[in-house]
C-alpha cells in the first residue's frame, strides 16, 4: 500500500493512494529529485535515513511480522542470508537465459550478456553486495515481490517461527529475501529490468519501505545488487575468508559462476632509492643466500649491465575471484558422486539445510527414443502445505533443463501430482530449446519421460521398504560388518509412510496404471501386526488356508476399532483385519478392489463369507418369525432387512451396510464436511441390514416374547432400543438421540422399579416462564440492553 507520493514522474499504476502521513525519511521533504541531490542524499546515507524523495509504502502486515522476527531474533546461524541472496540471483538468471533461448536480444551486448554473479565488499563501509545479471525487477515487481504481496508461505513461516524458532527453513516458504535482515539493518535493491528504468527499493525494516528512480548509482544495465548496510555485529561478513566459506558452504550447486571481489596481495617492484636498496640487500643477505645467489646471477646474465636499484613491496590489487567450479552432478557417472554429494545436492535444491539426509535418491540416465537424465530425491519430511489445494495447486518439485538450461520448476507433466513431494531434476537433450514454454508443454516426448519417471520414483520408494530391516520379517539376521548401515536403514520406510503415506493413496485413487506397483507400498496396522505397520503382501502370507478375501475395517482409530462387534467371529476364527483409519482410506477402498487375485471385504458390510456353518439353515429357520417381526418393526428406518449374522460372538446385533453404499464411517465423514450435498447424502447412503447373532440371550428370548405376543407394547420398545444401541456400536450417528435416550430412561425406571408415570418434582420458586402482560414492556427493554444477547428473534420469543 502507498503510503506517500511525492516523486517525479509518479506513476499512476498504484490505484487510489491513501494519503497518510509521512512515516518514514528524517530529512525534511520538498526536496527536488534531480541526480546532485539524489546523489548527496546517496552519500548521506550512512546516516541511516531513507531517502526523502522517494515514494514510501507501507509493508503488508504479515511481512511486516516477519520482518519484526527476523530483525529481532536470537537465531545463531545468521549466514542463510547469503545461500538466499545467491539462490535470488541465480533464479533471476535462470529467468533471463530461458527468455533468451527464443528471444537472442534479451542478453544485450558486453557484459551484460554475462551470466554471472558477483559479490563485493566495503570493508571499511561494511557494505555487502550481491549483483547478478539475472532479469531484474521494473519498479512494480519491487513493490509486489518485495514488500506489500505476502505469499501464501509468509504466515505459515511466522507460525513456524513461533514454535520451532528455527529460521533456516525460510527458503522453503518462499520468504528467503527478509533474511538479509539478520545481519544488515538497512537494505538497498537496485534493480534495472529491460522493461524498466533502474530503481531502488530501501527499507530499514521498521513497517516501511522506500523506491525511487535511480539517477545516482553506476548503471547495471541488467539484473539486481542487493547492498546490505551490515550491523554493528555482523562484522563477520565483512571478510572475504568469511564469504568465501559461505559460498562454498552452501552455494555449490549454483549453475552460475559467483565471483568475489578478492583482494590479492602481491609483490610489486619499485624503484629504490640507494639507502633503502642498501638496507634490502643487507636483509637478504642475512636471510637467503639462495636468493641472494639468483639475483648475483641475473647480473650477470644481463652482461654486466648495471640495472636501476629496485625493491619490492606488498600491494594489495583487487581482481575477481572464482569461488564456485559449476559442476552438474546428474551429468556425473552415478558410480562417482558419493552419498555426501547427493545429501548436499538435496540441500541445495531443496532449500533444506538441516541435518536430514533425503530417504531415498535415484540418478538414472533414460536411452532410446527419448533421452534424458534425472536425479530424483524423497525428502526426510513433507513440506508445510504438502496437501493443501492437492488438485488446484501447481507445485511440482521437479526442475526441467534442456541440455543444461534450466526451464522451468513449474512443469506440471513430469510428475503426477500424487508424487508432487519429491524433488529432483530432469534435464533432456530430446527437447527442443528454442520453442516457448506452452510448447514444450505439449511435446510428446513428456509423456514417455513421465512414464519413465514414474516408473522410476516407485522403485525408489519400493527400495527403502526393501533395504528397511524392520520391513522383513527375519529382523537383524545380518552380518556384523553390514550393520551399521542396517541401523541406519532401519525404520526408514515407517519415516516415508508416516510423511508421504498418504500421496501413495492418493496415487492408487488416481493412477490405475500403476495400481498394483503403488498397492504394494500400502502400509497399515492390523488385528496381527502388533502395534507396527504391515503390508498386503504380508498379509497375504499370514492368511488362513481357504481364505479368499482381504478383510479389512473403516473407522476413526484404531482402539476403537479394535473393540467393534464386527470382528468378533473373525478374531475367534483368527482371521486378520485390517484397521483403515485415515478418512482418505474411506475412498481409496473405492478404488482399491483387489490385489493379487483376491478381493476386499470391508468387514461391516453385507457379503462377509466365513464358509458355511452346518446349522445356518436351521438357524435362519428358527428365527423367521423374529426377523420377519422385527423388519415390519423397522419399517421407518431405512432398513432393508433382518438377518443372521454370521460375525457376532458376544454382541446380540449389528447394523452393517449394502456392499455398494456408504460405510458408516463413510456417512459420518460425509456428514462432517459442510459442503456436503444432502440429496447425495440421501442416495449413496447404504441400504442397512440388521443382522443379529442367534447364540445370544437377548435375542432368544426376544424370539419367545414375539412368538408369544407379536403386538406386546413393551417387547416393541425394547427391540427398538436395542436396534439403536446396535446402530451406535455399528458406528453411525443416531438422527434422534433424545428419543434413544428418553428410551433408555423408561428402561432404567424399569430396572429400578419406579413406576413409568413417576412425574418430576416441581421447583418451589421457579420464575414464571411467561412475563405478565404489565411486565413485558420491561422485559423486552432489559433485553434491548443485553447487547450480546440479543436478536430480533431471540426478542420475539421473549
Ligand atoms: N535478485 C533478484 N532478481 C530478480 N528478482 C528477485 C531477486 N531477488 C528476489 N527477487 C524477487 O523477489 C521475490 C521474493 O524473494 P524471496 O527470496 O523472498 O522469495 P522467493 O525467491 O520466491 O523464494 P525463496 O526464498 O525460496 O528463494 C522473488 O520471488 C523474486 O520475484
Amino acid at each position: 500500500r502507498k503510503l506517500h507520493a511525492n516523486a517525479e514522474g509518479d506513476s499512476d499504476e498504484l490505484v487510489n493512494p491513501p494519503k497518510v502521513e509521512e512515516k518514514i525519511g528524517a530529512v525534511p521533504n520538498g526536496l527536488s529529485t534531480d541526480s546532485d541531490v539524489a546523489k548527496r542524499e546517496a552519500e548521506s546515507m550512512s546516516k541511516r535515513s531513507l531517502r526523502s524523495t522517494a515514494e514510501k509504502f507501507e509493508f503488508q502486515a504479515e511481512v511486516s511480522r516477519l520482518m519484526d522476527i527476523i530483525i529481532n531474533s536470537l537465531y545463531s546461524n545468521k549466514d542463510i542470508f547469503l545461500r538466499e541472496l545467491i539462490s535470488n540471483a541465480s533464479d533471476a538468471l535462470d529467468k533471463i537465459r530461458f527468455l533468451s533461448l527464443t528471444d537472442k536480444e534479451i542478453l544485450g551486448e558486453g557484459d551484460n550478456t554475462k551470466l554471472e554473479i558477483q559479490i563485493k565488499l566495503d570493508k571499511e563501509k561494511k557494505i555487502l553486495s550481491i549483483r547478478d545479471r539475472g532479469i531484474g525487477m521494473t519498479k512494480e515487481d519491487l513493490i509486489k515481490n518485495l514488500g506489500t504481496i505476502a505469499k501464501s508461505g509468509t504466515s505459515a513461516f511466522v507460525e513456524k517461527m513461533q514454535t520451532s524458532g528455527d529460521l533456516n527453513l525460510i527458503g522453503q516458504f518462499g520468504v528467503g529475501f527478509y533474511s538479509v535482515y539478520l545481519v544488515a539493518d538497512y537494505v538497498e535493491v537496485i534493480s534495472k529490468h529491460n522493461d524498466d528504468k533502474q530503481y531502488v527499493w530501501e527499507s530499514k525494516a521498521d513497517g516501511a519501505f522506500a523506491i525511487s528512480e535511480d539517477t545516482w548509482n553506476e548503471q547495471l544495465g541488467r539484473g539486481t545488487e542487493v547492498r546490505l548496510h551490515l550491523r554493528e555485529e555482523a562484522g563477520e561478513y565483512a571478510e572475504e575468508s568469511k564469504l568465501k566459506e559461505l559460498v562454498k558452504k552452501y552455494s555449490e550447486f549454483i549453475n552460475f559462476p559467483i565471483n568475489l571481489w578478492a583482494s590479492k596481495e602481491v609483490d610489486v617492484e619499485v624503484p629504490a632509492d640507494d639507502d633503502e636498496s642498501n638496507d634490502e640487500e643487507e636483509t637478504s643477505e642475512s636471510s637467503s643466500f639462495e636468493e641472494d645467489k639468483e639475483d648475483e646471477e641475473k647480473e650477470e646474465d644481463e652482461e654486466g649491465e648495471k640495472k636501476p636499484k629496485t625493491k619490492k613491496v606488498k600491494e594489495t590489487t583487487y581482481e575477481w575471484e572464482l569461488l564456485n567450479d559449476v559442476k552438474a552432478i546428474w551429468l556425473r557417472n552415478p558410480r562417482e558422486v558419493t552419498d555426501e554429494e547427493y545429501t548436499k545436492f538435496y540441500h541445495s535444491l531443496a532449500k533444506d539445510f538441516s541435518d536430514e539426509k533425503p530417504l531415498a535418491w535415484s540418478h538414472f540416465t533414460a536411452e532410446g527414443d527419448v533421452e534424458f537424465k534425472a536425479v530424483l530425491f524423497v525428502p526426510p519430511k513433507a513440506p508445510h502445505d504438502l496437501y493443501e489445494s492437492y488438485y488446484n495447486a501447481n507445485k511440482s518439485n521437479l526442475k526441467l533443463y534442456v541440455r543444461r538450461v534450466f526451464i522451468s520448476d513449474e512443469f506440471d507433466e513430469l510428475l503426477p501430482k500424487y508424487l508432487n513431494f519429491l524433488m529432483g531434476l530432469v534435464d533432456s537433450d530430446t527437447l527442443p530449446l528454442n520453442v516457448s514454454r506452452e510448447m514444450l508443454q505439449q511435446h510428446s516426448s513428456l509423456k514417455t519421460i513421465k512414464k519413465k519417471l514414474i516408473r522410476k520414483a516407485l522403485d525408489m520408494i519400493r527400495r527403502i521398504a526393501e533395504e528397511d530391516p524392520d520391513e522383513s520379517n527375519d529382523n537383524g539376521k545380518k552380518d556384523d560388518d553390514e550393520s551399521s548401515d542396517i541401523d541406519e536403514k532401519k525404520g526408514q520406510y515407517a519415516k516415508f509412510w508416516n510423511e508421504f503415506g498418504k500421496s501413495i493413496k492418493l496415487g492408487i485413487i488416481e493412477d490405475a496404471t500403476n495400481r498394483n506397483r503403488l498397492a504394494k507400498l500400502l502400509r497399515f496396522e492390523s488385528t496381527k501386526s502388533g502395534g507396527k505397520l504391515t503390508s498386503l503382501d504380508q498379509y497375504i502370507s499370514r492368511m488362513k488356508s481357504g481364505q479368499k478375501d482381504i478383510f479389512y475395517i473403516t473407522g476413526t482409530n484404531k482402539e476403537q476399532l479394535e473393540k467393534s462387534p464386527f470382528l468378533e467371529r473373525l478374531t475367534k476364527k483368527n482371521y486378520e483385519v485390517i484397521f483403515f483409519t485415515d478418512p482418505v482410506d474411506e475412498y481409496l477402498m473405492q478404488y482399491l478392489m483387489d490385489y493379487e487375485d483376491k478381493k476386499f471385504q470391508n468387514v461391516s458390510k453385507e457379503g462377509l463369507k466365513l464358509g458355511k456353518d452346518s446349522k445356518d439353515k436351521e438357524l435362519k429357520e428358527s428365527f423367521k418369525e423374529l426377523t420377519k417381526w422385527w423388519k415390519g418393526a423397522l419399517a421407518n428406518e431405512n432398513v432393508d432387512d433382518v438377518k443372521i449374522s454370521n460375525r457376532l460372538a458376544d454382541t446380540p446385533c449389528v447394523v452393517v451396510t449394502s456392499k455398494y453404499g456408504w460405510s458408516a464411517n463413510m456417512e459420518r465423514i460425509m456428514q462432517s464436511q459442510t459442503l456436503s450435498d444432502a440429496n447425495k447424502q440421501a442416495y449413496m447412503r447404504g441400504k442397512r441390514v440388521l443382522e443379529i447373532n442367534p447364540r445370544h440371550p437377548i435375542v432368544k428370548e426376544l424370539r419367545e416374547r414375539v412368538v408369544k405376543d407379536p403386538e406386546d407394547a413393551s417387547v416393541k420398545q425394547t427391540a427398538q432400543l436395542i436396534y439403536q444401541t446396535a446402530l451406535m456400536e455399528s458406528g453411525f450417528i443416531l438422527s434422534d438421540p433424545k428419543d434413544f435416550a428418553s428410551r433408555i430412561y423408561d428402561s432404567v425406571k424399569t430396572s429400578l422399579s419406579i413406576s413409568p408415570d413417576a412425574a418430576v418434582e416441581e421447583e418451589d420458586d421457579v420464575e414464571e416462564a411467561e412475563p405478565a402482560p404489565e411486565t413485558k414492556e420491561a422485559a423486552s427493554s432489559k433485553a434491548d440492553a443485553d447487547e450480546d444477547f440479543e436478536t430480533s428473534d431471540v426478542k420475539d420469543e421473549l
